[in-house]
């Protein structure tokens, strides 16, 4: 419960009363805030984060799946310290960042790559790119799916009013947004209705990762490449979650071949680091005079050794089974707890990563997903945070599991987990949720 949260944290909440004077909400980005106040963290390591009370926790959040790696990794560590030793930030091209941009192109099926420092800047070059590339403006996105913080892509990430065409915040003009088309996500019939010879390109997270996990249907998939070719626009993967949740990312799982692919968060092993990536023909527009793409703090030092010891020694296929079975544990344990306690609860599970939901089947789009009963989901989160597990980052996210999870990780989620269902299926109010992207 709410109470049980805030007896055991009673310093992030005087932290919260100073830091809001001064940051609005407290908090650094609008994700990290929740109510009554966000937690504020001390340190990391392994599987575990540690708050201003000295509380421990088993973190399944990870930075918002940037930490596949673990926090605090010794590597991660070690080829820093290293390198700040010849500084941080060159100005000029960095000697190392074509060995990183070759490892990424063979590891991701992709002809070049460019970099920058998040998601929402790469999502944005992305778009640039595929406008000048197709000399057309229309972008198709899916309501609910989530690709950074700019203008042209804020649209319907979490609408209270699914169906109709929203800024998703404040201080964003119609006209900026009048060429963003949205429809649903897996929904056949609508996407034929907008697929036409005026759209530059589609945007996805090839598997949706701010709505929970809503897994993809596959026949959906396929229409969208084959609309795309039909049309003559471009399919740009977002993968700056799902790229690190197989070897090869979703665009490998799902053996496609994307115009644009962006990939971000765990590739760096916790550094900020994005790619930009595709077909040569199109990334060959990115230049000076032609597309233009910048960023004083792009593949900077720290963030090149980090990725390419990230890539070569820790996020290995190996690695990846690792992650993928104890994910799987969580799947088989949160089954196990819906079936013995009788609620009404489904689990999405892709890799690494899932999601529950307090309904009978998981939900296929956003409309299905808007329309949940979140009070049941807000004191399973509670009681998990008081009890020493953070299962996910929010109501839209998911958990993940990190190179440095157990078993014993596992078991101790599930045996939290039951608690916390046990005591979510007595909230018989409804809540609704506040509009926030
Ligand atoms: N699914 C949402 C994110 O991963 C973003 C986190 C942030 O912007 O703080």
């Amino acid at each position: 419960m709410i109470s049980d949260y805030v007896n055991k944290t009673p310093k992030s909440k005087l932290l919260y009363i100073e830091n809001k004077h001064f940051m609005p909400y407290g908090v650094s980005s609008n994700y990290r805030y929740f109510d009554p106040y966000p937690l504020y963290l001390v340190k990391g390591k392994g599987s575990r984060v540690w708050d201003v009370d000295g509380n421990e926790y088993i973190d399944y959040n990870l930075g918002f799946g940037v930490l596949e790696v673990g926090h605090a990794n010794e590597k991660i560590i070690e080829v820093i310290n290293d390198a700040i030793k010849d500084g941080s930030i060159m100005g000029f091209e960095y000697y190392k960042t074509g060995t990183l941009a070759k490892m990424i192109c063979q590891r991701y099926g992709l002809d070049m790559v460019r970099f920058s420092s998040s998601g929402t800047e790469a999502t944005m070059h992305s778009i640039r790119l595929a406008r000048a590339f197709t000399k057309r403006k229309k972008i198709i996105k899916f309501e609910g799916h989530y690709h950074g913080s700019h203008d042209q892509l804020l649209v319907n990430v979490n609408p209270l009013k699914p169906g109709i065409k929203t800024p998703s915040s404040l201080g964003i003009p119609e006209e900026i947004i009048q060429n963003t088309i949205v429809v649903d996500w897996n929904n056949i019939e609508s996407f034929e209705k907008v697929a036409k010879e005026d759209v530059a390109a589609v945007i996805m997270e090839p598997v949706a990762m701010n709505m929970g996990l809503i897994p993809t249907d596959k026949e959906f998939l396929k229409t969208v490449f084959e609309l795309s070719k039909e049309k003559g626009f471009l399919v740009i993967f977002d993968e700056t979650k799902t790229g690190g949740k197989f070897y090869s990312g979703a665009a490998g799982y799902f053996n496609v071949k994307p115009d644009i692919v962006i990939l971000g968060k765990a590739i760096a092993g916790g550094l900020p680091l994005s790619v930009i990536g595709g077909k040569r023909e199109v990334m060959e527009l990115i230049g000076p005079g032609k597309v233009a793409h910048g960023g004083t703090f792009n593949a900077n030092v720290l963030a090149v050794n980090s990725a390419i010891v990230t890539l070569q020694e820790l996020l290995t296929e190996s690695a990846f089974y690792h992650m993928h079975r104890l994910s799987e544990m969580l799947e088989m344990g949160y089954t196990d707890i819906a079936e013995d306690l009788g609620v009404e609860l489904s689990i999405a599970r892709w890799g690494p990563s899932g999601s529950i939901y307090f309904s009978e089947s998981v939900p296929k789009n956003y409309k299905e997903f808007i329309k949940l009963d979140f009070s049941k989901w807000f004191t399973y989160f509670y009681v998990m945070l008081s009890s020493g597990v953070i299962p996910m980052g929010g109501f839209n996210e998911q958990w993940t599991v990190s190179i440095k999870h157990t078993e014993e990780d596992i078991q101790k989620h599930i045996e939290v987990a039951e608690e916390a269902i046990r005591k979510a299926k007595e909230i018989k109010t409804n809540m609704p949720i506040e509009e926030s992207f």
